[in-house]
């Protein structure tokens, strides 16, 4: 089946053969993916400004080779490798379909990694990234482009499955998509440290059921200890949903009751990232770099705006879960934060969801500013 993303045409399996779960034997592929290659499209413009000398591209995980195909034609050096032979054929249907020269390997992408570096990096793996991961920081110069759509082991749903996978214990909070988000963070920002190479987050959504991640390589050792500094750990309460952050690999002691009401109710969380999940300026600059053929523009320009005033600190609080916890009904977001301004506190929504703000006040501070009247 033919389809047109970003201005290009690409060859794709029909969803009807399996294609989009990767059930049946057909190459991969999932519309719904677009907005994650139209940003991916314009983070690969903006870092061109960023990095000038950022040039070869690896499409570590193929497929139809859709995000190769797309990076050359933004002028990068594509290679694209699978390890799935119908995938590799497909892929190079793709690229010289559209009159470009990139190659395609048909070859496990860790192997692939063992043999030469490239400047820029995507891992779209079916689930958790973390298998690839070790061979990814040790072998990127620059940016490393991160999927993982094992969301449900990532926030703690599944919580022995996140354990095994990413050597962390995630919770499964109100703020399931950030918990996620972070407990990826962590885990690859170790395994890039493990080569003494510093991976700083400077984009990072979490979409649908999936999150993405772009992380900038520094190899520079005392900036790996740097980032191993913004690691720590969640405290939080079940029952009043206050929560607390500490800073280390690990926890000085773990609250046996919140420090908050008394509840013993109480999780903790971590190691997992602290720090800054994105960079403002990056983001608005990505958003620049969006273009109207996009199929996602509006959606993705919308993202990126709200990433590029997200407050970067952990973690996010859902407005309509506070107003049940005190009792009222909830008001529009507008108005609600904007009462938090005017009590002079920051604030700012969230991109997790509509319904999401971060503030870095406590709860009982918030409610004291912002919470709507009774009924
Ligand atoms: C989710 S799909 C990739 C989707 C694609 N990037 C896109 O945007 O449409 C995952 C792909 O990874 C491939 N794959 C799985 N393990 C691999 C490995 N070890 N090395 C290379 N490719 C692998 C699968 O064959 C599959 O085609």
């Amino acid at each position: 089946m033919r389809i047109a993303e970003g201005g290009l045409e690409i060859t794709v399996a029909d969803a009807r053969d399996g294609a989009q779960d990767g059930s049946g034997d057909s190459v991969f592929f999932n519309p719904t993916q677009e907005l994650n290659r139209d940003i991916t499209v314009a983070v690969l413009r903006a870092y061109r400004d960023r990095e000038p000398r950022a040039e070869t591209y690896l499409d570590a995980m193929a497929a139809s080779g859709i995000r190769g195909v797309r990076a050359a034609n933004e002028g990068y050096s594509v290679t694209c490798a699978d390890i799935d032979v119908d995938a590799i054929d497909l892929a190079k249907e793709n690229l010289a379909g559209n009159g470009f020269d990139g190659e395609a390997i048909h070859r496990d992408v860790n192997a692939v990694l063992h043999d030469g570096y490239y400047d820029i990096v995507d891992i779209d793996p079916f689930g958790t990234p973390m298998p690839f991961a070790d061979a990814a920081f040790a072998n990127t110069r620059d940016l490393v482009c991160v999927t993982a759509t094992d969301t449900a082991p990532l926030c703690g749903a599944h919580q022995k499955s996140g354990i095994r996978k990413y050597s962390s214990l995630p919770q499964n909070t109100d703020y399931h998509p950030e918990m996620g988000l972070r407990i990826l963070l962590g885990a690859l920002i170790r395994t890039a440290a493990r080569y003494d190479t510093a991976a700083t987050p400077i984009l990072s959504h979490v979409s649908r059921h999936y999150v993405r991640t772009y992380l900038e390589l520094d190899n520079r050792a005392t900036r790996a200890d740097r980032a191993i500094e913004q690691l720590g750990f969640i405290h939080h309460c079940e029952d009043c949903l206050e929560r607390d952050h500490e800073y280390g690999l690990f926890p000085q002691s773990v609250p046996e009751h919140c420090p908050h009401c008394d509840s013993n109710r109480t999780l903790t969380a971590g190691p997992l990232w602290l720090g800054p999940t994105a960079e403002a300026a990056f983001a608005g600059v990505v958003r620049s770099h969006l273009s109207e053929e996009m199929g996602t523009y509006k959606r993705a320009h919308r993202l990126l705006e709200t990433i590029e005033g997200e407050i970067n600190t952990p973690t996010h609080y859902d407005q309509h879960k506070l107003c049940e916890l005190w009792g009222v009904p909830a008001n529009s977001m507008d108005e609600f934060i904007s009462a938090l301004h005017d009590a002079g506190y920051d604030a700012s929504n969230a991109h997790y969801s509509g319904t999401a703000f971060k503030c870095p006040e406590t709860i009982k501070t918030i409610e004291a500013a912002a919470a709507p009247e009774k009924d």
